[in-house]
């Protein structure tokens, strides 16, 4: 049964956070204008025309750095409480270093800021949503360890602009994207592709930066202004392929050394890299004859850095995958996926029809991961960052409707049965958007963007109509049925 249970009969706590969510490289555009700098995905994209599924780019987006305005007036539309944005690391620091403070990228962000707080909306910044200054990439990025030290310079001055107006901060976006499919592959940028050695070093370093930005908050501006800060990351729910053990074991095993990857050493009680991942590339790295293990070591101190870096989880969720263990080597020689030896798919029977083939319908997988996270790290505050639906256009999205009403049951019987201590939910996204390697076919927003209109004209889908109510009776629709899936039968 796909359902997260029954059509539940609770609602949403009063003080429960909803919110939505965007970008600045998917929304912003000015890729160049008033002091910005390239990022590496201006990078990427502008030198494989190949790489967008659409040859399209992200220069110009949905042109939020001038219609910004109009983006407030669709938050409060929603009805929500607060907005996730991300701010651009090269907008702000053209060099990478704080030699060179853009005040206009300064004051775009204030603006946004000031916009929402003059309609009672919470601001909450992601601080690096991958796009890092290509000039810093030039000194190689994430797997240059004084990277650290360059992101947490970049963390005080967000700090000290913004830090009496922002009350809540996201480190980092999904860190795995940056680095297993950025350094480690060629799905993200800077699409290195350096597996089995550069996805760990870059891991290695944007934890400690991530721990730098923790105590630099919490040392020097947690008095000041108050606030949160933690880190989002993004998570599958995996499913056993069968209920044989060996794939029970593989399903552990999976978010083990994906997700807790990075929750292992922040978020556990014991901290440090999980121990199955330690020891998988242990061996893997002695029978490939390294000297020594391809995974870096954390000192004791640095354990100790990083571990309790953070005030909530932040979790981006979408879909669900069946997991078994490779019975052969599997993926490059050496990789991550090497390293791990697990078998990932998904089940043809369940619900898709999104423009992003991999994400398919499964609203038991979100509750079943909200009580995974709930027991797996101490009941530790969750914030849903991201979960949304992606498809290739119009306003009478029947099937985001219907997305947002399964995982939104599956997250009421989250909180009331599973009692898991989810603190607020974020929609991704928004508004249509530049969706990475999927251009602007596949689209995710609340509202839908005309790319080819000059002011980029947005307008409300049904899934924002189904979205405000939610938000604002706290509960699902009367005529909602966690049965019917019709809505995804092309
Ligand atoms: O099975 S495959 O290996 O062939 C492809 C699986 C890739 N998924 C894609 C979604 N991603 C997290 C989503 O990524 C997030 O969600 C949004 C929608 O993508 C993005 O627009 C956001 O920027 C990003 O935060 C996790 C990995």
């Amino acid at each position: 049964d796909l359902a997260g249970g029954p059509k539940s009969n609770g609602t949403f706590p009063k003080d429960f956070l909803f919110g939505v969510s965007t970008a600045a490289v998917q929304i912003e555009g000015a890729w160049n204008v008033d002091g910005k700098s390239e990022s590496i995905w201006d990078y990427l994209i502008h030198n494989n025309q190949s790489f967008v599924r659409d040859g399209s780019n992200a220069d110009v987006a949905a042109d939020s750095y001038h219609l910004y305005k109009r983006d407030v007036e669709m938050v409060r539309e929603l009805g929500v409480d607060i907005y996730r944005f991300s701010i651009s690391w090269p907008r702000v620091l053209p060099t990478g270093r704080t030699n060179v403070i853009n005040p206009k990228g300064i004051q775009y962000y204030s603006n946004l800021i000031d916009e929402l707080l003059k309609y009672n909306i919470t601001p909450m910044v992601t601080m690096y949503h991958w796009d890092l200054p290509q000039k810093l990439q030039d000194l190689g990025g994430w797997t240059n360890g004084h990277i650290v030290d360059y992101y947490i310079d970049y963390a005080n001055v967000l700090f000290q602009n913004f830090g009496s107006r922002v009350k809540y901060w996201v480190t980092f976006n999904e860190p795995m994207q940056t680095c297993l499919e950025g350094y480690g592959g060629t799905y993200r940028a800077p699409a290195l592709n350096r597996h089995g050695v550069a996805e760990y070093l870059c891991t290695h370093n944007l934890l400690k930066a991530h721990a730098g930005a923790y105590h630099l908050f919490n040392d020097t501006y947690r008095s000041l202004n108050g606030g949160k800060i933690g880190m989002s990351l993004d998570s599958n729910w995996a499913e056993p392929k069968t209920n044989s053990s060996r794939d029970k074991e593989a399903a552990d095993l999976y978010l083990k050394t994906h997700m807790g990857w990075y929750a292992h050493p922040v978020y556990s009680s014991e901290g440090n890299y999980p121990p199955e991942l330690i020891r998988l590339v242990n061996e893997k790295s002695r029978k490939q004859n390294y000297t020594r293990s391809r995974l870096p070591v954390f000192s004791e101190a640095e354990v100790q850095y990083i571990k309790g870096t953070a005030d909530f989880f932040g979790l981006n969720h979408y879909t669900t995958y069946l997991l078994s263990m490779a019975d052969k080597e599997v993926g490059a020689i050496p990789s991550h996926e090497n390293d791990v030896g697990i078998v990932r798919i998904q089940d043809s029977s369940w619900p898709s029809r999104s423009s992003s083939s991999w994400l398919k319908v499964v609203p038991f997988g979100f509750r079943r991961l909200l009580n995974y996270i709930t027991k797996n790290y101490n009941n530790v505050p969750i914030i849903v960052t991201e979960n949304g639906y992606a498809d290739f256009s119009g306003v009478a999205d029947h099937a985001r409707v219907s997305y947002y009403s399964h995982y939104l049951n599956a997250l009421l019987h989250s909180i009331h049965e599973d009692h898991a201590n989810v603190q607020g939910y974020f929609a991704w996204s928004l508004m249509d958007n530049f969706e990475w390697d999927d251009g602007y076919v596949s689209r995710f927003g609340l509202y839908l963007v005309d790319f080819d209109s000059p002011n980029k004209t947005r307008s409300p889908k049904y899934s924002a109509k189904l979205y405000s109510g939610v938000v604002a009776t706290r509960r699902l629709p009367e005529n909602y049925d966690p049965e019917d899936f019709t809505a995804f039968s092309s």
